[in-house]
């Protein structure tokens, strides 16, 4: 018999979660593993909580959103106490290896276990954001945006029937890749998030975003979009929709995309990064790895320090806040 392998899913539930599992159980099936399956992430570890992953259990669920394991923001785990519940359920049940689904938030907390549990600790970068430092992408992360921008399209064409103004907030509390990915592909008029926004500017920002406004409603049938990030406006974003409805004097609509970002069937790009990732995070636990995540970095799978993962958040491309500023600076002249 080889080893004996849980997993958990953990932090915000991304899609393309259930393609990585169903990766994890097939390939340690694979290397004689055994693969039990604690439930609500961490929680399921103070709880006990677990079910044994066959190969049945794993079947029929690529294309499904959300996590079979379901997921959890775990509360406990920040306490000493609740690392070593953790360390206790694990040695009880004799588990080799530790294999977690989630964010940067999820790695802290399997460093933090590592000071008391001896076992080998694998990370799965799962998280919508893509706010993992050392891989090109997180699993969930390019379904999201598809959905934000399908979502988008549609507020588009309302925006064009009614040559009306629309900010859409979208998610990520504490970094802009959606935003300024879903802000391009859309070709947002104005995109304001974490890497162009920082409160001190807020009255210039209010300044060249009523000055946007202005240009478009100049423009004889044209639609005005602005996407941010969500946590990012003092005040919130319902704050910016009348601050800019005030000044403007054109009517400017909020729409919340929220939680439709974070459900939904994974498109094929997660489905094939969860499952090269799932077989790469039991690789690593055959070859005896340990505090590392799994990562593809240009095309090439890798695998990262856990510490080296979570010193930093991932930034924006450059590259696309730039493509942005020089749009925005292309329209302006085209414009006038
Ligand atoms: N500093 C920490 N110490 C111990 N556990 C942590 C720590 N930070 C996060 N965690 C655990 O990881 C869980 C998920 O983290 P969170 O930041 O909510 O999501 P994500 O993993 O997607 O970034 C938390 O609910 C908690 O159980
Ligand atoms: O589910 P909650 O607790 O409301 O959290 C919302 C946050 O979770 C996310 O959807 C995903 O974040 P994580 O993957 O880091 O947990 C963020 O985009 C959003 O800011």
């Amino acid at each position: 018999m080889g080893k004996r392998i849980a997993l958990l899913t953990s932090g915000g539930d991304a899609p393309g979660m259930n393609a990585a599992i169903r990766a994890v159980v097939l390939a340690a099936h694979k290397f004689d593993c055994e693969v039990i399956g604690f439930i609500h992430g961490f929680n399921g570890l103070m709880l006990n909580e677990f079910q044994s992953l066959s190969i049945a259990s794993v079947t029929n669920i690529i294309h499904q959103g959300g996590t079979i394991l379901k997921s959890a923001r775990c509360k406990e785990m920040h306490l000493p106490s609740g690392i070593i519940k953790a360390t206790e359920t694990l040695t009880k049940h004799q588990i080799d290896a530790l294999i977690v689904i989630g964010g940067d938030g999820s790695f802290t907390g399997m460093l933090a276990l590592s000071n008391t549990w001896k076992g080998q600790l694998i990370g799965i970068p799962g998280t919508i954001d893509n706010d993992v430092d050392g891989t090109d992408f997180t699993i969930g992360f390019s379904t999201a945006i598809n959905t934000a921008i399908r979502a988008i399209d549609k507020i588009r064409d309302t925006a064009n029937a009614f040559d009306r103004v629309f900010i859409v907030e979208l998610m990520g509390r504490h970094s802009g890749h959606i935003t300024f990915n879903v802000g391009i592909a859309c070709a947002a008029e104005q995109v304001i998030s974490f890497e162009n926004f920082n409160s001190d500017e807020e009255e210039a920002t209010l300044a060249q975003l009523t000055d946007g406004i202005e240009q478009s409603a100049k423009i004889k049938h044209s639609s005005h979009l602005i996407v941010i990030a969500e946590n990012l406006w003092p005040g919130g974003a319902q704050k910016l929709a009348e601050q800019l409805t005030q000044r403007s004097g054109v009517d400017c609509t909020l729409c919340t995309l929220g939680y439709i970002q974070r459900g939904g069937s994974p498109v094929a790009k997660d489905r094939i990064l969860a499952t090269k990732m799932g077989v790469s995070a039991v690789q690593a636990v055959i070859d005896n790895q340990h505090l590392v995540m799994t990562a593809e970095l240009n095309n090439t799978m890798n695998l990262v320090p856990l510490n080296i993962a979570i010193l930093h958040k991932k930034r924006v491309n450059p590259a696309l806040v730039d493509a942005q500023a020089n749009i925005l600076a292309l329209t302006a002249q085209t414009e006038n």
